[in-house]
Order: structure tokens, then C-alpha cells, then sequence
């Protein structure tokens, strides 16, 4: 790196802390009251303290507020014990934890200590009842919940869903990889799914601003670490399910199992479920809860799928479609997002909105289900007052008419399929691994004869060596101009990382059998500029792997990166057209 640029590098520690805002009017609960949604005893030496109110509570001390009761758990690297007194010391009235951390503590912690035998198991309904969030809230208010999981396209299908709620007159909240959404105030975003204790202080916020209806990405590590525990969703949506997160989940099987959690009554009223392969299928036969099923692709044999994606057609870069259903529902949907997979993405938001407003009867309700609830042909809520067919008719013109008139699905989704630009069409895109890298430059491919495709990309550091050289190879095949750079590098030498990359990529186009340009380029703004520098009006442009991401990680320091801003500098260098830079969150300099 040249000394100059280093300057304008910024360097912030890695892991950075910080809890999502909390609501600020709720009543809490007292100490006894906690005791008993977690089955814990108070015993006569703290009974004295049952009535200390506790107005918010956190499984990390660093996320304590005064008031709050702290959770202290096990982990892979330390018992959360350790970490009591500074949790008393942000103002931590007590704290719940199991037999090993109360041995830990001993007497050294001047607050009430509850032992349990599994305090992760109770912390989602001890945070609901803390804010208020079980059912109905302090107020009374209730928030119409939608929830995703599925390996892909759960932070897309979340953007779409807000955004469709907010063309039917939602106000709404978000939460997800990306960013958290109450409203208008966006709040970091650590995980995908945050911990049950933030997700009920996050609902109650959302609750407390007046908010209508939410979005939220459930991920399968939410749902094996109770993330989600008193949470129910008014609908679940199911988008695929390929290999990912085996260590965790020890297989396939497990995996599927985890994520079929969701669709039980204890997390949902309503699922609908993306039936496009084996694992789809088997999720809506064994669902519990009532489920709608989605077929989105037009190929396949579509004939069960209650719900079906028909007359798929491209449109500039994005896809024009019909979503059909029973008894004759058709809707006429557009997305402005490249690919087949946000089509079906489209499709499943469009379809988890029409489930709720015919679930309901109203879509403003409170959330109550049936049997008969959307889409399994028959078409009447509960309580509606009027005919099946009528409320199906009322439900679709509703929604044809947002969509027409709001285009909801033509959003800029952070880093997912991202337009920078035009001529050249420049792309970010999140895909980091095989199978995402092949559908993304399936999804940008230009129109033109002679245009080329030009893709930017790089393989993480201490993370799984041998798809390098597969990564490499997809994109071969896939691009004509493959320029291989860095990703997160961690602590692992970068150079070899891209030499991983690079054989794969020259395997694949051994003796100029692809006839591709391929290049190496270890900075990345500098591989992006590459691009722009070779590129011609009628080509495409993937800068893939970061996508949202606005640090790169090296050797434990965040260096400011972000694939948008470089890319729409460099095409403004060249004088190319740009999109407007409304999402992109990092500061442009240009
Ligand atoms: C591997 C994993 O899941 N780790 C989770 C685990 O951390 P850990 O067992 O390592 O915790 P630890 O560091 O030993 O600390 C033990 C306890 O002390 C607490 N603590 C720790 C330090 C301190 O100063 N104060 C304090 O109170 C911790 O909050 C924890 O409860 O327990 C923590 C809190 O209970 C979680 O936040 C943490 O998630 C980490 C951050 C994580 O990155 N998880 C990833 C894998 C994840 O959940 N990913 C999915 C999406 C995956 C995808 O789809 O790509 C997600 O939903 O984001
Ligand atoms: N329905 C889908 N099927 C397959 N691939 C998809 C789908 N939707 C998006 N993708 C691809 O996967 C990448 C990640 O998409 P998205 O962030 O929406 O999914 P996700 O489930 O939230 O993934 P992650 O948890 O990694 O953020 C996109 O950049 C795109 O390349």
C-alpha cells in the first residue's frame, strides 16, 4: 500500500461491542415475576428482593443499562460468570445463571444471583416479559411479524417484504444482516439474527414508535440457539436450502431440522414454504403450522404448489412475472433486480403478504389463523362477513394495485445485486462461494452480442481452502475477464489466498481453452478501477463477495472498504453513468 493512501485508511477494532437501542417506556417486571417465567425459586434468602423491577436484561455485560438483569452464560471461550461484576457495575440489578457460573461467582457479586439449569433456554421468554412483548405489549400494540429463513435470500426477500408492506401504508421495522430498521432509525447490525434479548427489546422499540408490521431474518443459528424463543411469526417464509453451516449442524439432516423448527405453532401461525426442490417439499408436509405452498420455478413440475411463479419474462435487468394461485388468482409482478433467484425472492415476499391479509381477513388484525387460511383454495377469513371468492378479489386488487402503482420489488437491497452503474451495468453482489458466484454471473450476463462479462472477486482467509481454486474455476467459465483479488484475508497471507484462486482459474482455461483474460490484483479498489479501466459501455461489471460489507479485514484491523463507493468512483473517473447513490451507506468522496 502506497503511503498515501494509507492515510485515508481508517482502523477500528475488530468485533467492535455496542447493544441495539432498547424502548424507552415500558414497566418491566419485578425480580419475582422473572423468577417464575424461568422456573427458578427466589428461596426465602432472596425473597426480600421479589419485588426489585427489572427494566431490561442482556446476555453480554458489555451491553448492560442500568436496571437490567443480566444473563450469565456458558461459552466456547469463557463462562459469562466472568464477567458479572462488570455487569454490576454497568448496573446490573441481578443475575440469572446456571450451577457452574453461580460455583464462579461464589459471594463476590453484591446483587441477587438466580441459578437455573439452562438460563439460554429461558432467555427469550424472560425477555418478553421483561418488555412487554409476548402477544400484545404495554401498550397494547401489536406488530404483524413476518420471519425468513432458507440458506439464500433471506436478506433480500426481507427488503422486498418492507418494502411491500410500506407501498400497502406499514409503517415498519427491519431486522437483519444488513442493518436494523425501527421506522426511520437504522441500528447497526451485528448478527443476521440477534440474540432473543435484543430481538424483544427490538420489537418493543418498534412497538413503542407505532410501528405497523416487521420483517425479520431468522438464520438457522437463531433458531439452534433459541434466538427466536417467544417469538411467533403471523407468517414464516421458507426460501432453499443448500450446504452451508454443517459444523454446526453436523449435516444436512440437521440443518433441515433446525430450520423446520420455524414452522411450528411455537414460532409461527402461517408458513409459506418455497417448494422448488426435495428439501422444500419435506418442509411443507411436515410443517405444523397451516402452509401455503410457492413454486418459482417455471421449468419444474409445478403441479402441487398451491402457488405458482408462470411467464417468467427478463425485462432490462430484471424480470417481469405472473404469481398464480387458486381458484384463478393471478398478480402481475415486476422486479428490477437481476436474476432468477430474486424473482423467486419476489415472489415468496408477494405471497407471505397475501397469506396474512387472507389469513386474517383484514390484514390489520391481530394475527388470528385458521385452518383455512390463504392459499390451500380456500379463500375466506375468519369473521370477514363476505364471500370466499369476494375476499380473494378485495385481498389481490389491494395488492396489484401497490404493486403497480410502488413498484416495491425494484429496491436497492445493500449489496445484493446492487446497480452502480449502467453503461458499463455495474454490479455489487454478495456472492462468496461457488454456487452463488455461478447463479450471480448466470444473473448479469450482458445482452449484447459482443458485450463481455468482467468479474471482480477474491476467496476469504482462514476459511475453507478448497473452494479457492473451485471459485476460481466458476468464474472462469462464467466471465470473460476474470481479475482475482482480495476478500478478507484475516490473518492468512493474502498472496497465497489469491494463489488458491488463480490455479483454479487457470485449470479451468488451461492452454486459453476459454480464451479469458485473467489477471491478479492484490488491492482491491485497485482490481475495481482495472475493471472500469477495461470496460466498454456494452459490458458488465460483477464486483462480487462484499457486498454491504464497508471494512475489510487484515490481520485483525477494519480497513475501510466499500465495493460501492470504489466502483461508482471509478466509473465516474471514466465518465460512465451511475445509479443513484441513495443505499450506499459509506461517505463518497467524489
Ligand atoms: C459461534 C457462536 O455462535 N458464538 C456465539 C456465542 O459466543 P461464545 O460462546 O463464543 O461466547 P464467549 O465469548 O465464550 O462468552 C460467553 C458469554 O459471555 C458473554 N460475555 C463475553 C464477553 C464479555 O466481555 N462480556 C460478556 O458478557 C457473552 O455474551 C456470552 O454470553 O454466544 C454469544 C452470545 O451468547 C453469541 O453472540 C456468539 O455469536 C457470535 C457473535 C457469532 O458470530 N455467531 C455467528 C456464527 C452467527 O450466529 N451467525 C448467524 C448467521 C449465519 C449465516 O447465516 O451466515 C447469525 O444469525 O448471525
Ligand atoms: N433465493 C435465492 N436463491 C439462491 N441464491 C440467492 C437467492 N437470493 C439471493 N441469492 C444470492 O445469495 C447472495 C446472498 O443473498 P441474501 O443476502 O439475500 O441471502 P441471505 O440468506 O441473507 O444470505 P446471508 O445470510 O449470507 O446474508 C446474493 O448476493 C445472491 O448472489
Amino acid at each position: 500500500m502506497d503511503r498515501e493512501k494509507e492515510k485515508d485508511f481508517v482502523h477500528v477494532p475488530v468485533n467492535n461491542p455496542g447493544g441495539p437501542s432498547r424502548p424507552s417506556h415500558h414497566s418491566g417486571a419485578t425480580l419475582a415475576e422473572l423468577a417464575e417465567v424461568a422456573g427458578a425459586a427466589l428461596g426465602p434468602a432472596l425473597a426480600a428482593q421479589g419485588d426489585l423491577r427489572i427494566t431490561g436484561v442482556s446476555l453480554d455485560s458489555r451491553t448492560i443499562h442500568p436496571g437490567d438483569l443480566y444473563l450469565a452464560l456458558p461459552g466456547s471461550r469463557s463462562h459469562g460468570a466472568t464477567f458479572a461484576n462488570a455487569a454490576v457495575a454497568a448496573g446490573a440489578l441481578a443475575i440469572m445463571t446456571d450451577e457452574s457460573g453461580r460455583s464462579l461467582l461464589g459471594d463476590s457479586v453484591p446483587v441477587p444471583v438466580l441459578a437455573l439449569s439452562d438460563v439460554r433456554a429461558v432467555a427469550g421468554p424472560v425477555a418478553a416479559r421483561v418488555y412487554g412483548t409476548t402477544g400484545t405489549g404495554d401498550s397494547g400494540h401489536r406488530l404483524e411479524l413476518f420471519g425468513l429463513t432458507g440458506t439464500n435470500g433471506k436478506t433480500t426477500t426481507t427488503y422486498f417484504l418492507n418494502s411491500l408492506l410500506r407501498a400497502l401504508g406499514h409503517s415498519t421495522g427491519l431486522i437483519g444482516t444488513i442493518e436494523i430498521l425501527a421506522g426511520e432509525e437504522a441500528i447497526p447490525s451485528k448478527l443476521t439474527t440477534p440474540e432473543s434479548t435484543d430481538v424483544h427489546a427490538l420489537l418493543a422499540l418498534m412497538a413503542e414508535k407505532d410501528l405497523s408490521a416487521a420483517s425479520m431474518e431468522v438464520s438457522s443459528h437463531a433458531l439452534a440457539f433459541g434466538r427466536v424463543d417467544g417469538v411467533v411469526f403471523d407468517v414464516a417464509g421458507f426460501t432453499n436450502l443448500t450446504q452451508d453451516h454443517l459444523d454446526l449442524h453436523g449435516g444436512m439432516e440437521g440443518y433441515f431440522d433446525t430450520k423446520a423448527a420455524l414452522f411450528t405453532p411455537a414460532h409461527a401461525r402461517h408458513a409459506v414454504i418455497t417448494v422448488d426442490d426435495d428439501w422444500g417439499r419435506r418442509m411443507a408436509e411436515g410443517a405444523s403450522v397451516p402452509a401455503v405452498t410457492l413454486s418459482t420455478d417455471p421449468l419444474a413440475a409445478t403441479g402441487s404448489a398451491q402457488w405458482q411463479v408462470r411467464e417468467v419474462q427478463r425485462e432490462g435487468v430484471g424480470s417481469r412475472f405472473t404469481l398464480n394461485g387458486p381458484a384463478g388468482a393471478v398478480l402481475n409482478v415486476h422486479t428490477g433486480l437481476p436474476g432468477g433467484f430474486n424473482v423467486s425472492n419476489a415472489a415468496l415476499a408477494l405471497l407471505m403478504v397475501t397469506t396474512h391479509l387472507l389469513g386474517t381477513g383484514t390484514g390489520t388484525g391481530t394475527g388470528s389463523s385458521t385452518d383455512s387460511a390463504s392459499g390451500a383454495g380456500t379463500t375466506s377469513g375468519p369473521g370477514s362477513g363476505v364471500g370466499p371468492g369476494i375476499q380473494m378479489l378485495t385481498v389481490l386488487t389491494r395488492l396489484q394495485e401497490a404493486l403497480d402503482r410502488f413498484d416495491p420489488f425494484t429496491v436497492e437491497v445493500p449489496g445484493r445485486m446492487q446497480l452502480i452503474g449502467t453503461a458499463p451495468v455495474a454490479v455489487v453482489d454478495f456472492a462468496h462461494n461457488p454456487d452463488a458466484l455461478a447463479r450471480a454471473l448466470d444473473a448479469v450476463r450482458p445482452s449484447a452480442p459482443d458485450g463481455r462479462l468482467i468479474a471482480v472477486f477474491g476467496a476469504t482467509g482462514e476459511r475453507d481452502a478448497s473452494k479457492r481454486p473451485i471459485m476460481g474455476a466458476v468464474v472462469a467459465q462464467g466471465a470473460d475477464v476474470v481479475i482475482i483479488t482480495d476478500d478478507d484475508p484475516h490473518d492468512e497471507d493474502p498472496a497465497a489466498i489469491r494463489a488458491g484462486v488463480l490455479a483454479g482459474a487457470r485449470e479451468a482455461d488451461r492452454d486459453g481453452a476459454l480464451g479469458r483474460v485473467i489477471e491478479e490484483c492484490d488491492q482491491r479498489a485497485t482490481a475495481i478501477l482495472r475493471a472500469v479501466e477495461l470496460a466498454r459501455a456494452q459490458d458488465v461489471i460483477l464486483v462480487a463477495g462484499r457486498g454491504h460489507e464497508v471494512y475489510q479485514e487484515v490481520k485483525g484491523v477494519n480497513i475501510a472498504l466499500d465495493d460501492r463507493v470504489e466502483l461508482r468512483k471509478a466509473l465516474a473517473s471514466r465518465g460512465f453513468p451511475l445509479t443513484g447513490a441513495s443505499k450506499i451507506e459509506s461517505p463518497t468522496d467524489d
